[in-house]
């Protein structure tokens, strides 16, 4: 007997194509004889961590401007889910100084970025992070190292699709970036947010991205774009080493 197919389930209405795609014809800047960028384009799928590599004064730090829409002086595009960076909501964005309200308890600092989040809410952000009992504490009362941990819940209570992270661990010891490194791999374990991770660590990128986009040259150009086979989270040590290796060789070769 002939059995009807079953009827199709109809397609949810998401937009198809990437989360985040930047079309750049021309940026500069004056004091710069030549265009920061010209003709970059890089599109991230939703839930993808991108990891940003290149030297120092490449651009990183301002690409991430303009996909926050906090600079909106270049030719080309920047869309968010199809809508314009500018007219997007704001990304949760982690600069490389923590940039804590100094005048704001930590738990204060995270419902700055979202007031429609619960004191509940926001406590349990801050011992995701492990500051369970600092809730309290001025930014000035917290180490380095746990002022980095309250700059990370503040991006994750945005509860943005986008997360922005500029060199979230620089300068800071060794010890601590390990134990931060793992903080964030668990929140982006959880909330799958499509993410750029601007980091100078082979090893940041190796852990916590799911592909590596090498910018060089002025104007800056993707030299390299590397998707790790393996997914983020779930890398063995001996995977991890070789990533960061590869990721090594390229920052040495790009050194200026
Ligand atoms: N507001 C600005 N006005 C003028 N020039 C700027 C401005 N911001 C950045 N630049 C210039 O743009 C270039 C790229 O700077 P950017 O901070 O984006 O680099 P980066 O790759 O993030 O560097 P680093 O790894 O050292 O943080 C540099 O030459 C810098 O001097």
């Amino acid at each position: 007997m002939r059995r009807h197919a079953p009827p199709r389930k109809k397609r949810a209405q998401v937009a198809d194509g990437p989360e985040l795609k930047i079309d750049i014809t021309e940026k500069r800047f004056n004091v710069l004889p030549v265009p920061l960028y010209e003709d970059l384009h890089i599109e991230v799928p939703a839930g993808q961590v991108l990891a940003l590599v290149g030297p120092s004064g490449i651009g990183k730090s301002s690409l991430l401007r303009l996909v926050a829409g906090i600079d909106t002086d270049y030719d080309g595009t920047i869309t968010i889910a199809g809508t314009p960076a500018k007219d997007a909501p704001p990304p949760g964005f982690v600069f490389q100084d923590s940039r804590l309200l100094p005048w704001l308890t930590a738990i204060q600092n995270i419902e700055a970025v979202n007031p429609a989040i619960s004191r509940d809410q926001a406590r349990a952000m801050l011992a995701r992070v492990g500051l369970d009992g600092f809730a309290d504490a001025f930014p000035h009362q917290l180490s380095g190292g746990m002022q980095r941990r309250v700059a990370l819940a503040r991006a994750f209570s945005v509860n943005s699709r986008l997360l922005l992270l500029d060199e979230p661990f620089v300068s800071l010891d060794r010890h601590l970036v390990s134990g931060l490194q793992k903080v964030l791999l668990d929140l982006m374990a959880n909330e799958t947010p499509t993410a750029i991770l601007v980091t100078h660590l082979p090893d940041d990128a190796a852990l916590l991205a799911d592909r590596a986009i090498v910018l060089d040259g002025r104007p800056a150009r993707v030299v390299a774009d590397i998707s790790f086979e393996s997914r983020r989270g779930a890398r063995d040590p001996q995977e991890l080493q070789r990533l960061t290796q590869l990721l090594s060789a390229y920052s040495e070769e790009k050194a200026l």
